[in-house]
């Protein structure tokens, strides 16, 4: 077996086929760890998935139930852009063209974020994108994720969603969401594969109602008692 695969079963809502069908996920288990955090650094959470999986939807309500702190590395991109920041221009012509800021820009602004918050947990939404990505956290960091969580979710529902979305977003048209599904099935999927290997991935259904795909984060987030009470 290369790879661990931690599926969470509810009554109603099990189910084994990725909507990317990662061929290395082969074991099936509903074992999760109720005690995830041995070292000393915070816990960490990456919140990763498709454009309009609903990655920021659920991270709302992680963020309510369970308390941890919502880093978007897309709003923090967003921010920098709004406050014509030195590269503000090409973080915003990336973003046009569905491409990946440079990671030491990215983890950069990750960093201040994490070392000017007195949080123990934080909640990373949509990093690592790519390998490059991960391996400079890890680098500049000097640290790993607990836990990743991936909203699993098929295209022609995140297109939708994503056209839907109405929050003027200038990556919200149908040009730029073809070319992300291309960066996020190139780039961050081997991300995914990375962290099922490592035995570190919880893969979420991402179709149903809102309430429904919570239910599921529930199960992870419950199991995980000690580190996020
Ligand atoms: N379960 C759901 N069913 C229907 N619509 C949803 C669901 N979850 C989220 N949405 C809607 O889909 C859109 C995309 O959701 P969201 O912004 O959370 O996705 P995301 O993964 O953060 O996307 P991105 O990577 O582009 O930031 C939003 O308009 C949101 O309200
Ligand atoms: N690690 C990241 C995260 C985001 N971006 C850029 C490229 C994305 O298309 C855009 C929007 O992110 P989202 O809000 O969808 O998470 O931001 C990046 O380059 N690197
Ligand atoms: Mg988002």
């Amino acid at each position: 077996m290369l790879g661990q695969q931690r599926y969470i079963i509810l009554a109603d809502a099990s189910y084994s086929i990725t909507a990317y069908n990662l061929k290395i996920w082969e074991s099936f288990t509903t074992e999760i760890p109720t005690q995830v955090k041995g070292g000393k650094g915070p816990f960490i959470c990456f919140v990763l998935g498709g454009p309009g999986s609903g990655k920021g939807t659920q991270c709302a309500k992680i963020v309510k139930n369970y308390g941890l702190t919502h880093l978007s590395a897309g709003e923090l991109l967003r921010r920098e852009i709004a406050s014509n920041s030195e590269y503000g221009t090409t973080i915003l012509n990336t973003i046009k063209e569905g491409k990946i800021v440079p990671s030491e820009v990215t983890v950069s602004l990750i960093q201040k974020e994490m070392e000017s918050s007195d949080s123990k947990k934080f909640l990373i939404d949509g990093f690592p994108r790519s390998e490059e990505n991960r391996a400079a956290f890890e680098r500049i960091m000097g640290a790993e994720p607990d836990i990743v969580l991936f909203f699993d979710c098929p295209e022609e529902e995140m297109v939708n969603r994503v056209l839907n979305r109405n929050e003027g977003r200038v990556d919200d048209n149908i040009d730029t969401v073809r070319k992300r599904l291309q960066v996020f099935k190139a780039l961050n999927l081997p991300v995914i594969n990375y962290y099922a290997r490592r035995g570190k991935l919880y893969t979420i259904n991402a179709v149903g109602t809102v309430d429904e795909i919570f239910e599921q984060v529930r199960a992870v987030f419950a199991a995980l008692k000690l580190v996020t009470e």
